[in-house]
């Protein structure tokens, strides 16, 4: 087992010195190793996108380490991070440009890096590759590859930031609560996607949810967090035995 990711005495005190001073995560320790496929679970403010932020860079931590693939990450910022994070949010809006065509949002997405001055020349060479790429994505975005992102539905825009975040192979991906914007039928099917793409790929993902029933149908590895400290961290078989009715106990005021 190869370790990708270390939190080491993570702790985040945001409004410091004033009367709003509060303590979100609290002195956390959590080690990821490579292909771990987490569940992350906690009531509302529990700390879990704080948790994410510390992780991608948008938020410093008060104290403690952040190491990613041995690579001490703490003091980078998260535009730096992107050479080994992605991340996909709630909000269908956020990790797409509006006013790019589908393609153009792929190929920023494959050129993460490269300079943007190469992108337009390049971009009819690709959209072959587009089309196959997408041909077997739900929500019909194969057909909508020369359409600006922002004119796409919730869906296939968040379908869009999936791939995006993917298509690179992420050292580590994040997922905000991915697919709670969307419909029934569209949540299920981003989901199945995700399954797919993060077990063949063998990703390293951590992925938040409200949804105990996905918790414990996907990935490999569940944590719950209460008051910005891991109060349940169970994998193998300890995850297998788990049951929806252990996990609600967390839930109960
Ligand atoms: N920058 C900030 N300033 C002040 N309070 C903050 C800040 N960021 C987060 N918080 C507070 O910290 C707590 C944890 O927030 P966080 O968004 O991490 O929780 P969460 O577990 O992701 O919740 P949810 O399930 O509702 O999305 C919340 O009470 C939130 O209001």
């Amino acid at each position: 087992m190869t370790t990708l990711l270390e939190l080491n005495h993570i702790s985040t005190t945001v409004n410091a010195g004033t009367p709003n001073e509060r303590t979100i995560l609290k002195d956390l320790n959590l080690t990821v190793e490579q292909g771990e496929f987490i569940t992350l679970l906690g009531t509302n403010g529990a700390g879990k996108s704080t948790l994410l932020n510390v992780i991608n860079g948008s938020l410093r931590p008060s104290h403690g380490q952040v190491v990613v693939d041995q690579h001490p990450v703490t003091k980078l910022p998260e535009a730096k991070r992107a050479k080994y994070i992605a991340q996909v949010f709630q909000d269908p809006k956020l990790g797409t440009a509006p006013r790019m065509t589908v393609a153009e949002n792929l190929l920023l997405a494959a050129k993460r890096g490269q300079r943007r001055s190469l992108i337009p020349r390049r971009l009819n060479a690709h959209l072959d590759e587009f089309k196959q790429l997408t041909s077997q994505l739900p929500n019909g975005l194969s057909d909508r590859l020369t359409t600006a992102a922002g004119e796409l539905s919730g869906g296939q825009r968040q379908t869009l930031s999936f791939l995006m975040a993917t298509m690179t192979k992420p050292q580590l991906l994040l997922l905000d609560e991915h697919t709670a914007a969307l419909d029934p039928n569209t949540s299920h099917q981003l989901m199945t996607l995700t399954d797919q793409v993060v077990t063949q790929q063998e990703l390293t993902c951590i992925m938040i949810t409200h949804q105990i029933k996905d918790a414990l149908k996907y990935g490999n590895r569940i944590i719950i967090l209460n008051q910005g400290q891991i109060v349940l961290d169970v994998k193998g078989t300890d995850r297998s035995d788990l049951s929806e009715a252990d996990l609600l106990q967390y839930f109960e005021a």
